[in-house]
């Protein structure tokens, strides 16, 4: 049974699904001669949203890498109830850092006050618990021996994880050394030869293979592998599907790795996200993601010094504060950061840093004019010795009232790996459901979300929209997107913190009023056969 049952004549229950009717409350607004003439809308949507939860495979691109083991033995040491001692005492297995894991969604209120429910329970979702893994790597580490090399998760841990995970070793991969740094050529001892298109044909197989061997009844595929540079967008190479597919049969030096993954994804049907910043997405991509209507996703994990900042700049900004400098500091010392300490996949990496504030700075003309922003900075170093433990070091400077000066000075050290990888698991699980999630619009027919899958924003530094769509940043914002629509499939309204029975003060005319919608509450909810 739903940890969650909604009683309303707006919501049914069946065996398979659960049907929602909401009213999708917007407000258009026509600006003419200097006066917003605005125009409330409302638009009737049906959700239906299939409740059967199935077996997922996760396929990791990069399997090897930081990220990749240390989600690995993450999802296996709580399948397990793993424990384990540390100096500081005993630790236990757990999704600290998933959204869907490890927060809650206010839900409604009851006599008691406020009820917050975990975002797992909204609506059936896939439990990491269950998860099964594989993936590619350049690396033929197995994956135990890639948790040793990546030195993010404790000894006593991977002691106890290290038989189970040395069984679980990454198919070889597609390497082309002019797309990823220099310095990561030591590691590629596990790579596919031939030509783009023998690799794609191969990486195709490898997606079959798994799904046939392990016998799962979807997969998605996530590249957590090295940062690559971005690749030129050429008419004629890889703006259109054609293209890029012609441009794969002719081995055509622009076309990525990731690119090539992405490509075999879609055509095996599987959803495809990006963690890293490079332009896997070309525009033959997302068309061949179109025609064949599979979810993509990304870019690039947002994790922690972005994230921190698209709650900075979101709170100064909409506290009429004027952020006027931000320096983004921050040195690493894991394969990551070694990669990125080569000019080009820097610059990926610093695209993705960068433009995480446009949206809030361009939220308020009181502040700034047409093209202003603040001054902005992102310095990234390699420094062996930190490890995977990142140090970030941010200072916001803003304009304050009659001529004043603020700077916040914030420092920020995190095994960077422990907080993207619950990332990972969140991707994956909200790809799965918003592929069991289908809505009509009036009397329209039942529709799938667009191909590009824009709820993912809030997990990502430069999120992927559909062509036209608004581009939000604004963590609050992308976060109130995700916990709308789960409601929305519930046919609840959206959250909007108003608290208007906390603010009455006849509060007799709301008790009135609710004991006439109760009284019309139908006795338990609708089982259609
Ligand atoms: N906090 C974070 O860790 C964080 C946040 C945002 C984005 N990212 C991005 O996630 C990615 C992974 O981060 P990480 O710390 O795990 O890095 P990592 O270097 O430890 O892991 C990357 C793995 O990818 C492998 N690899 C490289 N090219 C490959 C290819 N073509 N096919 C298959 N495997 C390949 C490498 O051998 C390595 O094992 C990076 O691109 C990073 O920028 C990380
Ligand atoms: O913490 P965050 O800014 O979200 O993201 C991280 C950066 O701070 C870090 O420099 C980089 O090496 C990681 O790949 C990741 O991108």
């Amino acid at each position: 049974m739903p940890k969650v049952e909604v009683h309303s004549h707006n919501v049914q229950y069946s065996k398979d699904a659960v049907e929602a009717n909401i009213s999708y409350e917007t407000t258009e607004v026509r600006t003419l001669n200097g006066v917003h003439k605005v125009y409330p809308r409302s638009t009737e949507f049906t959700f239906r949203t299939e409740t059967h939860v199935p077996k997922l495979g996760v396929m990791l691109v990069g399997w090897g890498g930081n990220n990749g083991s240390t989600l690995t033995a993450t999802c296996l040491a709580n399948s397990l109830g793993t424990t384990w001692n540390t100096k500081h005492g005993q630790k236990s297995s757990n999704y600290f850092g998933s959204l869907t894991q490890a927060s809650t969604v206010l839900l409604g209120s009851s006599p008691q006050g406020e009820v917050y429910v975990p975002m797992k329970d909204m609506l059936p979702m896939v439990a990491p618990n269950d998860i099964i893994f594989d993936g590619w790597d350049i690396s033929s580490l197995n994956i135990a021996q890639a948790m040793e090399r990546a030195k993010v998760l404790d000894y006593d841990l991977q002691r106890q994880l290290r038989s189970r995970l040395e069984t679980m070793k990454p198919r070889a991969s597609i390497y082309n050394k002019d797309f990823i740094a220099a310095n990561q050529e030591d590691r590629a001892d596990n790579t596919i030869s031939g030509s783009k298109y023998e690799q794609l044909e191969q990486i195709r197989q490898d997606i079959q293979d798994f799904k046939r061997t392990s016998k799962v009844d979807k997969v998605v595929v996530l590249w957590t592998a090295n940062t690559e540079r971005f690749c030129q967008v050429q008419s004629g190479v890889n703006v259109t599907a054609d293209e890029l597919l012609d441009s794969i049969k002719q081995n055509h030096n622009e076309i990525s790795p990731s690119t090539l993954f992405a490509v075999a994804s879609i055509l095996e049907g599987c959803p495809y996200i990006n963690g890293s910043p490079q332009n896997t997405f070309v525009p033959g991509c997302l068309e061949l993601a179109e025609k064949h209507q599979v979810f993509i996703g990304g870019d690039d994990f947002k994790s922690g010094q972005t994230k921190f900042k698209s709650v900075m700049v979101d709170f100064l900004v909409n506290a009429g504060l004027k952020p006027v400098s931000i320096a983004s500091y921050n040195h690493l010392g894991n394969n990551d950061g070694k990669n990125l300490s080569a000019p080009q996949q820097f610059k990926s990496k610093e695209i993705s840093k960068s433009n995480v504030v446009d949206d809030m700075v361009q939220s308020n003309q009181i502040l700034y004019a047409d093209g202003e922003k603040p001054d902005h900075c992102v310095v990234i170093k390699y420094v062996p010795y930190v490890g995977d433990s990142k140090r970030a070091m941010d200072e916001y400077t803003s304009e304050i009232m009659m001529g004043g000066l603020n700077t916040i000075a914030v420092h920020n050290t995190c095994e960077d790996s422990l907080l993207a990888s619950p990332l990972i698991l969140d991707l994956v699980i909200l790809t799965e459901l918003f592929q069991r999630i289908t809505f009509k619009v009036a009397d329209s027919p039942f529709q799938p979300f667009h191909h590009v899958l824009s709820v993912l924003g809030y997990l990502c530094k430069a999120p992927l929209v559909p062509s036209g769509a608004p581009l939000i940043n604004a963590l609050f914002r992308q976060r109130s997107c995700i916990e709308n629509i789960l409601r929305a499939c519930l046919g609840l309204a959206p959250l909007n913190n108003m608290g208007l029975e906390h603010k009455l003060s006849d509060g007799s005319a709301w008790k009135k009023a609710q004991i006439k919608t109760e009284s019309g509450l139908m006795n338990g909810f609708t089982i259609l056969d």
